[in-house]
């Protein structure tokens, strides 16, 4: 069901601490962390960033400081990848448009081209988002080089009808920046891992650190692959992970236990 990888992918992950309602200061940390990452000893071919990046949970300003169309954010993240021939998942920012303002994350491939488009679709009502964000209305996947990826923010890990779906749309990997806090880093592994193993996909996963308010973000970004091994984990400090993906994994995995074969959609509910 899946084409051939072209060769094994090198990711970084930027887990970045985010000032809330700093634009500015986020912009500039990002591009920072980007730079490092880029020039590090194993350039990466895909970098991805954190959920809200551009202002974090800021949403009593947020009509103010959201970006128009997304115009400065995807303008920063296409130069960038342009300059440094790198794809990035740009993780999300809060973008405005007329006055609704969306979750979205942009893709952008080595040329600086916008790839992909994805508005988070499932609010999380305890960050009252349902209150200041509209929704996104569409299901996404897009092609890094040869690989499918499907994009997914944050609390979509939650919905693993949401990931079945991608995966039935051909998705080896599955992208998920986030803003994920404490007291439910237990729900954060165990959902990322089921969503690993149960769609035998790898889970790219980019989590924030450090303080908003009364919330602590925890970190541990995670890259799982499809047999649900850990490649690499984050602790509770900015950093920049990295490690290898190869879709070849997903199709000898979805080969080895053949779920996909044997599920039984009729029999399940509508
Ligand atoms: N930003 C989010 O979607 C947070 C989701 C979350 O924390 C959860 O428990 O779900």
């Amino acid at each position: 069901m899946t084409a051939k990888a072209e060769a094994p992918m090198n990711i970084a992950l930027i887990q970045a601490d985010i000032e809330i309602g700093n634009v500015k200061a986020n912009m500039n940390k990002m591009l920072d962390m980007m730079n490092k990452a880029a020039t590090a000893n194993t350039k990466p071919d895909v970098i991805v960033l954190p959920e809200l990046w551009n202002t974090g949970y800021a949403l009593d300003q947020i009509q103010d400081i959201a970006d128009p169309m997304g115009q400065e954010t995807s303008r920063m993240l296409s130069e960038f990848a342009k300059e440094h021939r790198i794809q990035i998942v740009g993780g999300s920012v809060a973008e405005r448009v007329e006055d609704r303002i969306y979750n979205t994350m942009y893709v952008f491939n080595r040329d600086g081209e916008q790839v992909a488009k994805y508005s988070k679709i499932h609010l999380f009502r305890l960050m009252d988002e349902e209150k200041h964000l509209e929704a996104g209305q569409h299901t996404v996947t897009f092609d890094l080089e040869r690989i499918k990826a499907g994009a997914s923010i944050c609390y979509d890990i939650r919905f693993p009808e949401f990931m079945r779906t991608l995966a039935l749309a051909d998705a080896q990997v599955l992208f998920v920046p986030a803003q994920w806090p404490h007291p439910r880093l237990h729900h954060w592994r165990t959902l990322l891992m089921a969503r690993a193993i149960e769609n035998q996909m790898y889970v790219v996963a980019c989590n924030r650190v450090g303080t908003s308010g009364d919330t602590d973000f925890f970190g541990h970004s995670m890259i799982i692959d499809p047999w649900g091994e850990v490649i690499v984990e984050g602790d509770d400090q900015e950093a920049i992970l990295t490690g290898t993906i190869d879709c070849n994994l997903t199709d000898e995995v979805r080969g080895r236990i053949p779920v996909f074969e044997d599920r039984r959609p009729n029999l399940y509910f509508k």
